[in-house]
């Protein structure tokens, strides 16, 4: 057992001979917020897919979950053995209800924790009502708990934070914190949100033309003069 909760090795993925991620090792910590950060384009999302075993292109590279091999898996096989991820838009059904939805979501997963799921991302009150009808941060917040149906060990989330109010984003990433923290699921978090990304990773990663850049606490990479050059900026003080 290697005791990381998620790891990629050597991940190289090609869109014919557009090499998006180019050997690329990221290994997760049980428990532990990671953000995954870099200019548009740098590879961050094909990282997630690649991880997760989605989208099209060539991979090549090793995913070990919990020190077992899972490159040979399917997505869906991943999801099963405690691999979830989020996307970018949301996935949710504009005309189902709130627990409806989550329900759906259980039953897909084989697992039943719709009551628990809903409670923990405080959607009590929101259970009854359309998707269609509640605010789109409180959509946002749907997306993760499809997401964490079934209890998933690991959670890639791709962007959760995306057209929420600066407030809204800082609720978000807090329920973050306190379900990695008690539901121990480790969290690989791309985020373009800065606060939202510093305020709750324990460690981040940085990408750039689908190489790793950096990779440290937040303070190390704020200070990291390459990362500021190649993405932060002056944006991040
Ligand atoms: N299906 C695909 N076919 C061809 N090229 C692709 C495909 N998916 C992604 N790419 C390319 O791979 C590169 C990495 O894209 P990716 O979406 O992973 O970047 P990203 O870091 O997530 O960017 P953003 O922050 O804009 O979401 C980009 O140049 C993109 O155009």
């Amino acid at each position: 057992m290697s005791g990381f909760a998620l790891e990629g090795i050597d991940m190289t993925r090609r869109y014919g001979g557009f090499v998006a991620v180019d050997k690329v090792s990221i290994a997760l910590v049980p428990g532990e917020i990671r953000g995954l950060i870099g200019p548009n384009g740098a590879g961050k999302s094909t990282l997630m897919d690649a991880l997760c075993g989605r989208g099209g292109g060539t991979t090549v590279g090793t995913v070990r979950f919990q020190g077992r091999d899972i490159s040979g898996l399917s997505a869906r096989a991943r999801r099963r053995v405690g691999l979830a991820r989020s996307f970018q838009k949301t996935n949710i059904f504009a005309d189902l209800e709130v627990r409806e939805q989550i329900s759906l979501a259980a039953s897909a997963a084989e697992t039943d924790n719709t009551e628990e799921v809903i409670k923990a991302l405080g959607l009590s009150a929101l259970a009854d009502r359309r998707a269609a009808d509640i605010s789109y941060g409180d959509q946002r917040r749907l997306d993760l708990a499809l997401a964490l149906v079934g209890k998933p060990s690991v959670l890639l989330l791709d962007e959760p934070a995306a057209g929420l109010s600066i407030s809204e984003s800082l609720v978000l990433a807090r329920l973050l914190r306190e379900l990695a923290t008690s539901w121990g699921v480790t969290v690989l978090i791309v985020e373009h949100d800065m606060d939202v990304i510093f305020s709750i990773s324990d460690r981040i990663t940085v990408l750039h033309l689908g190489k790793i850049l950096a990779d440290g606490p937040g303070e190390e990479i704020r200070a990291n003069q390459e990362v500021v050059r190649a993405y932060l900026g002056t944006s991040i003080t």
